[in-house]
This record gives structure tokens, sequence and C-alpha cells, in this order.
């Protein structure tokens, strides 16, 4: 029997101004911090260990598998990071204050963009500072790869690829392994890996740094999965 953990990232500044925040690169609150750190050591009471973490390019992840790892004393094994992990493009309500939007947009629409799986939320422009194009870290996707928005569907095809191609291959290996990303690609895995409906993964809400844990047999299929808490 084979266990994978998800992890979402501790609390993040934005989280606690409840801002949208998709791609913004925001930091850990201090609580978020305390959250990663409490993480780590609940896998430590419960004897876990890994071979390799997975992570994205958004440092409210990079940190919470860092202090997870440290926590573990595991700061030495390999991490591969990928845009691919990152949380769903939130397009032009980056930055907005959820509240200020459900007055703005009404809660109904809001509520729809933020757990429809079909919905786009609005667009940036390429000359929208917020565009990823205009990001160092992603100079090496192509135009169709950067986002102007996405739904939960198009993060899903993102996420994907990444999953089958190094994180279930790290598993064929035996590779024990450690993924911590975002609520909403973490959601769209977790709606392909569970088969879940659209109206089944609209109510489905990740807490932060709350390892999952998946448990799997020889061929990969799921046994059963929990939280650790
Ligand atoms: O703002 C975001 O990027 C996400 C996660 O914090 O928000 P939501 O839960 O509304 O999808």
């Amino acid at each position: 029997m084979q266990k994978l953990v998800l992890i979402r990232h501790g609390e993040s500044a934005w989280n606690l101004e409840n801002r949208f925040t998709g791609w913004e690169d925001v930091d850990l609150s201090e609580n978020g911090y305390e959250q990663a750190k409490n993480a780590g050591r609940i896998l430590k009471k419960n004897d876990y260990n890994f071979d390799v973490g997975f992570t994205s390019y958004l440092k409210r992840s990079i940190k919470t598998l860092h202090l997870v790892l440290e926590e573990l004393d595991h700061l030495w094994i390999p991490v591969e990071k990928s845009w691919r992990l990152n949380e769903r493009f939130y397009g032009a309500l980056q930055g907005m204050n959820k509240d200020d939007a459900i007055a703005k947009y009404g809660s109904e629409q809001v509520l729809k963009w933020r757990r429809d799986p079909n919905e786009h939320p609005p667009a940036v422009t390429r000359d929208d500072p917020r565009y990823p194009g205009h990001d160092l870290r992603y100079n090496g996707l192509t135009e169709r790869e950067l986002p102007l928005t996405e739904n939960l569907g198009e993060t899903m095809d993102r996420v994907l690829p990444f999953w089958n191609e190094r994180i279930v291959k790290a598993m064929r290996r035996n590779q024990k392994v450690v993924v911590v990303a975002h609520g909403n690609s973490l959601r769209s895995l977790i709606k392909y890996i569970d088969h879940l409906s659209d109206e089944e993964v609209s109510n489905l809400e990740i807490p932060t740094a709350t390892p999952w844990v998946y448990e799997l047999d020889e061929g990969l299929n799921q046994i059963r999965h929990y939280y650790l808490d």
C-alpha cells in the first residue's frame, strides 16, 4: 500500500484579508507559518516520511512545503516546482476584496465565479500588470499557456499533465510523495482522482495546511482518503 499526501498551503496574507489571490505571489500570514509547521508536526507524529516533494511557483506553497519538510528533518529531499500546480488564475478579480466583489457584482455571480467549475472570472488584458507574461518566472510558457482568466476545468487541464508525467511516475517508482499546492489546483486534482461531479466539487472546501492522505493499492487505485489532524 502506498500513501500520497496533498496539502493546501498555510493561510496567506490575502486569505486573511479576504482578497482574490490566484497567481499573485502573496506570502503566508503569521498564522500561515504556524499552520505549516503544525502540518509538519502532525506528519511527524504519524511517522510519515517522503522521497520527493512537488509544489507550485508561488511562495505561499513553496514556504509551506519547506516548513513541513523542516519539521520532518527532510529538507534534503528533492523538490520539484511547477507553474502547473499554481492556484487557479483569477483574472481581473485578483487583488479584489471578496466582500467588495459581492457588493459590486452580487453574491450569486461571485459564488459562480468562485465555485462553478465552468464559469470564467473577468479576464485581464495583456497590458495588465497582473498578466503572467510580464513575470520572469513564466518566461518558458507559450502564449497559449499564459492565462488571461481560468475556470476550474482549465486549471485541471494544466494540472493533469504534471500529475501524470511527474507525480504518478514518481509513485510508480514507489517514491513517497508530498504535494503542496492551492485551494483550486487541489480541488481540480481531487475532482479528477475522486471522479467528482461539477456539483460535488463546487461543495468541496479544502482547509489550509491540513494533510489530505490517499491510500493507494499497488496499481495506484484508491483504497480510501482522509484528513490527518
Ligand atoms: O483567492 C484565491 O485564489 C482562492 C483561494 O484562496 O479563493 P477561492 O477560495 O475564493 O477560490
